[in-house]
């Protein structure tokens, strides 16, 4: 683990909990500035137009503990708050809510030098190692900046530092007098980490540092990182919307859907027991190499909402497959079944305007559910209904139709009524398996 470029004796970590805790941590951002953005048009009030800025919930509430030595993989989708996690964690943004606690310290109670040394013990780097490189600044003096910002070493300490830093990152001594261009996107990566290591930190979030580069290179550069983690002693945050890079390089992973942590577990035990309908629609979603099995597989449907009204209780309720029927109903699996494929087909408007006989035939094989449930489909589907004999069948008779659907179903669900977090026994892993779904209530 020890190496001579670990400086000073503050660095690593004794202490016995987690490197870094999360408790509850919120990042909202007022709405994306406009020319309209944020005005509201209320006819019930004079005047009819308001400004509300509104914000979005870019990260939301969000608890995580990361060890020290290991690495977290952190995967979602595109916008689902990753980025603005790992910059929240390290102060590059100002939580909206909640707590950070770095080697047990909260970083909110931080200030001067403990605040100023906090900050080279947490390091960034990013995607693209193109834009995060100044062009006009030679290799050396790139990798030296943030030793000169936090006053380590002389000029010749920093020189020294930084050839030998090139050589771990696999780099040549030599180029310490080059400009960034003349180098390649994985090499010029390469330098990224020698920076990011220059001030010998301890914990490093990794903004999708390989997505960039090609898939040849990707493994090269994924490889230098592990043995620069087993040198260096660091802790990784390593960010990727590709599972197949979150695979490769986790201990264990956290996947986050819509500013929500969905499930946490280690690598193994989320790969192979994965518990929550998002995760296993994302494992499902990735591409086979063998083209004889082809077709959609997993296909996640529907739009992800906004993060600026994010849906209630569970956010993945309104695009999941296993989206659970509300009590107060009696349905056996397969007229629930039946009735939210018919909710989410009428508020999408998914099919042609047909007759009531032939609507109950397409979703429901003839047979609507009985009791009050049966009650309310069909009097969704005489609303739409081509035959129901009064004026021709209209938007707002759609919406109207949709709005008691998914008043009636979707909302009394538990899935929008409470916001899940279940702590379940690893079945692969042996770790602690988190799953907000409430499948496992
Ligand atoms: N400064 C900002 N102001 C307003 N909204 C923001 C800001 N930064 C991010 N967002 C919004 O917050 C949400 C989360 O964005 P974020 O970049 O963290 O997601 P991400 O998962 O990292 O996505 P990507 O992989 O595309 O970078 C998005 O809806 C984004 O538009």
């Amino acid at each position: 683990m020890s190496s001579d470029l670990r400086l000073g004796d503050d660095s690593g970590y004794e202490g016995d909990g987690p490197l870094l805790e999360l408790d509850a941590v919120s990042k909202h951002f007022a709405q994306e500035s406009g020319l309209f953005a944020g005005l509201q048009f209320e006819p019930d009030r004079f005047p009819p137009i308001s400004m509300d800025p509104g914000t979005v919930q870019a990260v939301d509430d969000v608890s995580l503990e990361i060890q020290p030595g290991e690495t977290l993989g952190l995967v979602g989708e595109s916008g689902c708050g990753k980025s603005t996690l790992g910059r929240t964690i390290l102060r590059l943004l100002e939580p909206t809510e909640g707590d950070i606690y770095f080697k047990g310290r909260n970083l909110a109670d931080l200030g001067g030098e403990e605040l100023r040394r906090m900050r080279s013990d947490m390091q960034m780097i990013f995607q693209d190692p193109q834009s995060s490189l100044d062009p006009r600044m030679k290799v050396g003096q790139i990798i030296e900046e943030p030793m000169r910002a936090h006053d380590m070493l002389d000029d010749e300490g920093r020189e020294a530092r930084a050839k030998e830093l090139l050589e771990k990152v696999g780099l040549d001594p030599r180029h310490y007098n080059r400009h960034p261009h003349a180098f390649s996107g994985g090499q010029r990566q390469r330098i990224n980490l020698a920076r990011a290591l220059s001030v010998d930190p301890d914990f490093v979030v990794c903004d999708e540092p390989v997505s960039a580069l090609d898939v040849s290179i990707q493994a090269q550069v994924m490889n230098t990182m592990d043995e620069l983690q087993a040198e260096f002693g660091l802790t990784y945050l390593f960010i990727a919307h590709d599972l197949s890079v979150i695979r490769y390089v986790s201990d264990r992973v956290a996947v986050m859907y819509l500013g929500h942590m969905v499930e946490v577990a280690e690598k193994e035990e989320l790969f192979e027991n994965p518990q929550h309908p998002y995760t296993k629609a994302l494992l499902e979603s990735i591409p086979v190499p063998d083209p004889r099995e082809s077709g959609a597989r997993g296909v996640l449907e529907g739009e992800v909402p906004s993060p600026q009204d994010p849906p209630s209780g569970c956010r993945f309720r309104t695009r999941c497959p296993r989206l659970i029927a509300p009590a107060a109903y009696d349905l056996t699996d397969e007229e629930w079944a039946h009735t939210r494929a018919f909710m989410r087909a009428v508020k999408r408007r998914t099919f042609e305007a047909m007759s009531a006989d032939e609507m109950r035939r397409e979703f429901f094989g003839g047979q609507p559910p009985g009791g009050e449930a049966g009650e309310i489909v069909t009097e969704a589907i005489d609303r739409i209904a081509t035959d129901r004999g009064d004026a021709a069948v209209d938007e707002d008779d759609w919406d109207e139709a949709s709005s008691l659907l998914l008043e009636s179903f979707a909302e009394r669900s538990i899935c929008a009524r409470e916001r899940p977090a279940y702590r379940l026994e690893s079945t692969v892993g042996s770790g602690e398996h988190f799953a907000a779904c409430h499948l496992h209530r």
